[in-house]
């Protein structure tokens, strides 16, 4: 449905997005995964054309982002960081301006009820909370009821349960069949949602797969957390059964990526007997994305 090709866009003279290639296949949820400065929004805007690219091509329903832009326009919806609300229009109002732009727009009820927005239609932007101002900023998106909706950052700065909520609305969006591309830096949202993850790092795709092919990949089951108290040599860790992978950041948290949980812990406690060394906050967990970022990259995602 999306198909971006070697595309490149500098700023004085460095590429901020750095010959980015993927596709995005119909009725999915298609994530872009990266830390803030990665480069999401620049490729986003590349492709809904509001951005040229100094290099590269982007079709979308097979149309040339660039050289048929006005035809693009009517099958793509967009969702700003910073979409203009105007504070002193209800909410009612909104939806009524933005569906005058164009030639069939959906029933601006059917609209309110869907985004959960029926309570508020009277009610002045301004007046919104967070959550229900994206919510907004997502029914003005759908107004053409566009094939394919392009969401940036959509949940940063909502709390869990306004967050929550956003969700249900984007994967109710994809069951309607639409495709939807939407940048993040939350990791757990990219897992919790997405179909398929891109990780954008420094202006490049550094992996991409479903949430699960991505954990799977590192060939890594479990991650065993402590915290290192003193200053010591870690490489006995690296020895320990079933250990692929062995981190320290530096509010001495280590973490040993492991492929065999039960062997490592066996045998980290033993250790820690034998050497006294003390597991300070011992902790288990499975393998999530930010191990995947951390893997490619040697950062953490937040
Ligand atoms: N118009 C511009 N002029 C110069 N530099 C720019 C411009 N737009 C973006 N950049 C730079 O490009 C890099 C990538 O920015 P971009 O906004 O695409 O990242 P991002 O991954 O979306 O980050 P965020 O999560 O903060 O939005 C940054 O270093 C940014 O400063």
């Amino acid at each position: 449905m999306v198909e971006v090709s070697g595309l490149v866009k500098r700023y004085n003279g460095v590429a901020v997005v750095d010959g980015v290639t993927f596709n995005v296949k119909r009725g999915e949820v298609f994530g872009l995964l990266g830390p803030n400065g990665a480069g999401k929004t620049t490729t986003m805007e590349m492709i809904e054309g509001l951005r040229v690219p100094d290099e590269g091509e982007i079709r979308i329903d097979g149309m040339d982002v660039v050289r048929e832009r006005d035809r693009v326009k009517h099958v793509i919806g967009l969702q700003l960081q910073s979409t203009a609300l105007f504070e002193h229009m209800t909410v009612r109002e909104m939806i009524v301006l933005y569906s005058s732009f164009y030639p069939h727009a959906r029933p601006v009820d059917e609209l309110l009820t869907a985004f959960d927005l029926q309570e508020k239609r009277n009610t002045w932007v301004k007046h919104l909370s967070g959550g229900q101002k994206q919510r907004l900023a997502i029914a003005l998106a759908v107004v053409h009821d566009p094939q394919v909706l392009f969401l940036d950052e959509p949940t940063t700065g909502l709390d869990p349960g306004a967050r929550r909520a956003l969700w249900d609305i984007i994967l109710r969006l994809r069951d309607e069949g639409r495709t939807v591309f939407l940048s993040t830096h939350y990791m757990e949202e990219a897992e919790q949602l997405c179909d398929r993850v891109a990780i954008m790092h420094q202006g490049k795709i550094i992996a991409l797969d479903t949430p699960a092919g991505l954990i799977r990949q590192l060939d890594v089951d479990s991650v065993v957390e402590f915290t290192w108290e003193s200053e010591l040599d870690s490489s006995p860790l690296a020895a320990l059964s079933g250990v692929k992978e062995v981190r320290r950041s530096e509010d001495r948290n280590v973490m040993l990526l492991t492929e065999r949980l039960p062997e490592t812990l066996r045998d980290l406690i033993s250790w820690s007997e034998t050497s006294g060394v003390p597991l300070s906050g011992l902790r288990t967990r499975t393998a999530t994305l930010e191990d995947v970022f951390l893997h490619y990259t040697g950062k953490r995602l937040t």
